[in-house]
């Protein structure tokens, strides 16, 4: 068993993130989940509403300079007044320039900051998710969300947005101007205006479905990659290299057809963009220049005019450029709110009863019946009842699937029971806070997890906070001292992701070590049968003798020295306790343990007591 696994098969919560209704028609909706954490940095924020202000209008009054420069600067009259135009030009040139660096630097610190804010909101949140979301969810999607998504956000929010503003109030502020300078030829624009318009929404469309298309086969291709490096050594050893490069290279490929095929979708929507844009525009000066030559407006007027209509244009092309951008960031905003939605199955109830104090460390279920979320049909804990006293060691016999880690997944209240109840010192666990349960159990696993980290950061997983003679008592009791001595830096030695470079008998006693340091009155510890040698056997044992002393335990045997030292013994077969006593009176009833005790005692004919 792993009490630290998860991923298998895609379930029910699984398919609730990623899955959006197609045909949505909120589209850029989910961007606004934003605005709380714009309002974080409200200065920030307003100093760039205001930078963007007037960076657009110094951009206004150009257009006005040069229809007075045309009209007026090229005639002798008013000669002088040609200085002090470009007197002014230069200094509106100023005030455009400031205030767009300054819009730009606001926004995208504002950018990183809400991503990075983000960031820890998805990552605190999954954090406290339930096991049973994280049995049907794929660990690379997850964090392909964690970065790719919340990226995508960045830009959107640093970079598009900005440019979303900046260009709509250019186009708001053009095409009042434009209606100033020429009310006739503005009537012309607003003709022209739909037929602008509305292939671009259409087409807007396309592209963000194209997008979430993309980003789903990416988040595909990441999680089988991140899957198969964590496991690369079993892969290398089965040689299964070839089989996983072709199965990797089809995601890829995948990935990147969805790819072409969201940046088609984006060519296409620039492409009609400019066209029609620049179409219109033509067709505008046409008439304009007609309206010169029959002079009903001056060269300068449809100068000015003209430029405002690029401007009005130019600020629509970039907007349907962004516009992609924004509804991308709006895919993968809903990606995030749906996972920010997940509530967490296993949470604490409103008022929690607190567990007493001080613990005693009595364990009791009643009557449990439990089957997983992912496997509903399959019963994996049928009618369990039985009790562990204040410091009494229990040990947890029977074939594998009996159900026998499954005991320890309820205790630290990883499920909940359909029926029935588990109770710590009295109190039902399903009325109490999780963390305050958890609190109270030190877990060994069979396969403990280790970080990449320091040894003494490992070590004080158990307890935060430590101090660094705790840590090395802790060391000592756990007989690890010995090892951490020989390596080159001690406690500060860094181990490699997942503890790569420790043996599986090192690692296990940084588990006990952790264990003890977490000086918890609930002790539950999943035996491990790897074959340790001899010497580092005893010193697992000797180490875990210890841990035992003065707390409940509840060990899943796998080594009859273990079973021959506790107090009682549950023989568990097919999610139900078959059998339970002590060693000698379970051999003497001759059932399953008997048949088990047997197999053991004749592969090692002479079991150690732990204890
Ligand atoms: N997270 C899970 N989701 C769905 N089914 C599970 C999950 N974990 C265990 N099971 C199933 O529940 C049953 C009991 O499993 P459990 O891990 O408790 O057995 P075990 O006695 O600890 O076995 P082992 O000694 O091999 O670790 C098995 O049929 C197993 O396939």
């Amino acid at each position: 068993m792993n009490l630290d696994s998860g991923g298998r098969g895609l379930g029910s919560s699984a398919s609730r993130i990623g899955q959006a209704p197609e045909d949505n028609r909120r589209n850029i909706r989910p961007l606004l989940a934003v605005v709380p954490y714009v309002m974080r940095y409200k200065g920030r924020a307003l100093a760039a509403l205001v930078a963007l202000v007037v960076a657009s209008l110094a951009t206004l009054v150009l257009p006005v300079a040069v229809r007075r420069m045309i009209d007026f600067g090229f005639t002798e009259q008013y000669a002088g007044l040609i200085h002090q135009y470009f007197s002014v030009l230069i200094l509106v040139a100023a005030v455009l320039a400031g205030a767009s660096a300054l819009r730009y630097y606001l926004v995208t610190t504002l950018g990183e900051r809400i991503v990075a804010d983000l960031r820890t909101r998805v990552f605190d949140h999954l954090t406290g998710l339930s096991a049973s979301f994280f049995d049907s969810s794929k660990s690379g999607e997850l964090v392909s969300r964690l970065s790719a998504d919340t990226t995508q956000l960045k830009s959107a929010v640093g970079a598009s947005v900005s440019i979303t503003l900046r260009n709509l109030m250019l186009f708001m502020g053009s095409t009042l101007m434009m209606v100033v300078t020429s009310p006739r030829l503005s009537l012309f624009v607003l003709i022209v205006i739909p037929i602008i318009v509305l292939p671009l929404v259409a087409f807007g469309r396309v592209v963000r479905r194209r997008s979430r298309e993309a980003q789903d086969t990416l988040a595909e291709a990441s999680s089988y990659a991140a899957e198969l490096i964590g496991a690369i050594r079993t892969l290398q050893a089965f040689t299964n290299e070839r089989m996983a490069k072709t199965r990797f290279a089809g995601a890829v490929t995948r990935a990147c057809d969805a790819a072409f095929a969201s940046t088609m979708a984006r060519a296409w929507l620039t492409g009609i963009a400019i066209f029609l844009v620049f179409a219109c525009v033509v067709v505008i000066l046409w008439v304009g220049a007609q309206d010169v030559y029959e002079q009903r407006i001056t060269a300068g007027r449809l100068s000015q005019f003209v430029i405002y209509a690029v401007f009005a244009a130019g600020a629509l092309g970039e907007l349907s450029q962004v516009w992609g951008e924004i509804s991308q960031a709006a895919g993968a905003a809903e990606r995030l709110n749906e996972l920010l939605a997940i509530e967490p199955e296993i949470k604490s109830p409103a008022t929690p009863v607190p567990l007493p104090t001080p613990a005693r460390g009595d364990v009791a279920f009643e009557e449990v019946r439990f089957s997983y979320p992912t496997r509903k049909d399959a019963t994996a804990l049928d009618d369990v009842t039985f009790r562990v006293r204040p410091g009494e060691k229990v040990a947890i016999v029977g074939p594998s699937g009996a159900g026998k880690s499954t005991v320890f997944h309820l205790l630290l209240r990883f499920y909940d029971p359909q029926a029935g109840a588990v109770t710590i010192d009295g109190v039902r666990l399903a009325d109490a806070d999780p963390r305050d349960i958890r609190s109270r159990i030190a877990l060994v696993p069979q396969d403990a997890a280790v970080f990449a980290a320091s040894i003494a950061e490992n070590i004080r997983f158990g307890r935060p906070g430590a101090s660094d003679a705790d840590v090395a008592r802790a060391a000592e009791l756990a007989a690890a001292s010995e090892f951490i001595g020989r390596l080159p830096q001690g406690m500060q030695t860094q181990i490699g992701e997942r503890g790569v470079l420790l043996s599986g008998g090192e690692r296990q006693r940084l588990a006990i070590a952790r264990a003890i340091l977490r000086e918890a009155p609930l002790l539950l510890l999943d035996e491990a049968t790897s074959s340790l040698d001899a010497e580092n056997e005893t010193l697992v044992k000797t180490a875990l003798g210890r841990l035992m002393e003065g707390r409940t335990t509840l060990v899943i045997a796998h080594r009859l020295a273990t079973v021959l030292s506790c107090d009682r013994i549950l023989v568990m077969d097919q999610g139900r306790i078959v059998e339970q006593g002590t060693h000698d009176s379970l051999v003497a009833q001759g059932g399953l343990y008997a048949r088990l005790a047997r197999l053991q005692f004749e592969t090692t004919p002479e079991p150690v007591p732990v204890v």
